[in-house]
């Protein structure tokens, strides 16, 4: 069982006469500690009336079936656990006196007091009728969530700013990365006084994230500008991004409170499969999202587990597709693509990776080493959704081999697959067939966007998948939206046509004094880091 992060604690609990409908079910035995309800990861608490869902029960009609959920994600083992709270009720909760945003996840503190009860509405200190002796919860954290890194010096120790703007920016790291750290902001809001007015109780305010990168002087950041003129339900939402004189670039964007792909499947020391029913949401969420970036000529080029982001880490969940900071735009005159970038264990082999390290030893965020072969386009998103899908089906990575780069790298070129382990003996016919048609070497023959869509593995549930994705995945704003074409932001970008991309492009062209070299970038980051292994 996974180990403890954080606790709830009940309190302002006199009972008297009864138990005041209030039933811990499994969760209490968890903890170990009576009275206090364990947080673990892979595992959600959830509070309200229904039974068999929640872990601790109410019997009042006031709480909703599941009045409110609290999960913990943990980006790596060195990282601070971050605790976050939804409020999915009908009467809402409150937290420290301010309410919450319905569906929205917030993070936690140290001793935030959580009030399922929604007191705010008419509570007066003299008014003897409001509800006495409800239980509440205090959450309180395992570990000190201010770390190492105290909240002072993380902005010294970056060299970033606290404000840019109405932008004001948190200690907490929500990530880290090989380009850069992803801290938690806020935005100033006016629309307190608005609230004030009506006489609402304040609201809390909601978290932001922002990822900072260290700019090499003179480098335009191709990942703000393509992130800017995209808007998708799956793919990850930036507001502003801004360049400060010490040489760092600010993209404000939604925080997404449920972790990555990658720790959503570490389970103990190895990734661990998952039930194709939810591997086929999943799946279909990234091909809206790739279908709407190759429509509008984007290449993301670093599709891997971790920058596959979840709105809350549990089955049937939003997919939001991150880091863009390798992506590309194809135009009418640049239809194929001549850099080795990626992640070797999830890049195809037409990209071009070589195994000899040597060949990477500079370091430049603007990747550039020159393809030998005739270039390659927007499928390689196709194959890294393969290397996903096998992962997410099986537990392994497809060509993983010794985990060296060089047996990765010569996996890939031969590109076998092997399905006949017992990891693949409860996965469907179709699904496998979807795997290798995504796993296929010869590109022509490679199932694109739209041809994945199409397959049978999806198109058998499509009406099912469509279904979820409307009524659970989207909000009716944005199904409205969707419904109407989905449109980029600006207008002054150069569209390419799909039918432009299937049109053969001269050899590569670079003149060798433009050659530089790459290193590349691991998924895997995580894998060295915490040696998880792949094979159990
Ligand atoms: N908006 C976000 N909300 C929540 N978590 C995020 C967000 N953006 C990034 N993260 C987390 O931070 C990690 C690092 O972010 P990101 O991948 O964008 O950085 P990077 O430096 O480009 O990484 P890489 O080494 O993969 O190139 C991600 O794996 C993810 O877990």
């Amino acid at each position: 069982m996974e180990q403890v992060l954080g606790y709830l604690e009940v309190v302002d609990c006199e009972i008297e006469g009864g138990d005041q409908g209030m039933t811990i079910l499994n969760n209490e035995l968890q903890s170990g500690i009576e009275g206090f309800l364990a947080i673990r990861r892979h595992s959600m608490v959830k509070i309200g009336r229904h039974k068999k869902e929640c872990d601790v029960v109410f019997n009042e009609p006031s709480i909703s079936s599941v009045h409110c959920v609290v999960w913990v994600t943990l980006f790596d083992d060195e990282a601070m656990p971050m605790f976050y709270i939804k409020d999915t009720s009908l009467n809402g909760i409150t937290i420290n006196g301010q309410s919450l945003k319905k569906n929205i996840a917030y993070l936690l503190q140290d001793n935030d007091i959580i009030d399922i009860w929604n007191h705010t509405i008419d509570l007066s200190p003299d008014d003897d009728d409001h509800v006495v002796n409800k239980p509440l919860f205090k959450f309180v954290s395992h570990r000190s969530q201010t770390g190492s890194a105290s909240g002072m010096d993380i902005y010294e120790k970056l060299n970033i700013s606290k404000t840019i703007g109405d932008w004001e920016i948190g200690t907490r790291v929500v990530g880290n990365g090989t380009f850069g750290h992803v801290l938690v902001c806020y935005k100033d809001s006016t629309s307190l006084s608005s609230l004030k007015e009506t006489k609402k109780p304040q609201q809390r305010k909601c978290e932001f994230a922002v990822k900072i990168i260290k700019m090499k002087p003179n480098r335009i950041d191709k990942e703000a500008k393509i992130l800017l003129t995209l808007k998708h339900p799956n793919i990850i939402q930036v507001y502003r991004t801004f360049n400060d004189l010490n040489g760092n670039l600010y993209i404000f964007q939604d925080l997404i409170p449920g972790g990555d792909l990658f720790s959503y499947l570490a389970k103990g020391s190895c990734l661990s499969s998952i039930s194709e029913q939810e591997a086929l949401l999943i799946v279909f969420q990234i091909l809206h999202a790739l279908k709407y970036l190759h429509d509008h000529g984007i290449v993301h080029r670093d599709l891997k587990l971790d920058n596959i982001l979840l709105n809350s880490p549990e089955p049937c969940t939003r997919i939001t597709l991150a880091d863009f900071g390798i992506a590309k735009t194809l135009t009418s005159e640049i239809k194929r693509m001549h850099t080795v970038v990626g992640t070797p264990e999830y890049c195809a082999p037409e990209v071009g990776f070589k195994a000899d390290r040597q060949m990477y030893s500079d370091f430049s965020r603007v990747a550039t080493i020159e393809q030998e072969h005739t270039g390659y386009d927007q499928k390689c998103d196709l194959w890294s959704l393969g290397v996903i899908t096998h992962i997410m089906l099986s537990g392994i990575s497809p060509f993983y081999g010794d985990g060296t780069e060089k047996s990765i790298v010569k996996n890939t070129k031969i590109g076998n697959l092997n399905f006949s382990t017992q990891h693949w003996s409860n996965v469907s016919p179709n699904a496998k067939e979807f795997v290798k048609a995504l796993l296929t070497v010869d590109v022509e023959k490679r199932l694109d966007a739209q041809g994945a869509l199409n397959h049978p593995w999806i198109s058998k549930h499509l009406a099912t998948l469509q279904q979820i994705y409307d009524k659970k995945i989207l909000t009716p704003k944005e199904k409205l939206k969707l419904d109407k074409g989905s449109e980029l932001n600006k207008e002054n970008i150069n569209i390419v046509k799909r039918e432009d991309w299937k049109k053969k492009t001269p050899k590569a062209t670079l003149p060798h004094s433009l050659k530089k070299v790459f290193k590349p970038t691991y998924s895997s980051k995580k894998i060295y880091k915490s040696k998880i292994e792949y094979f159990k």
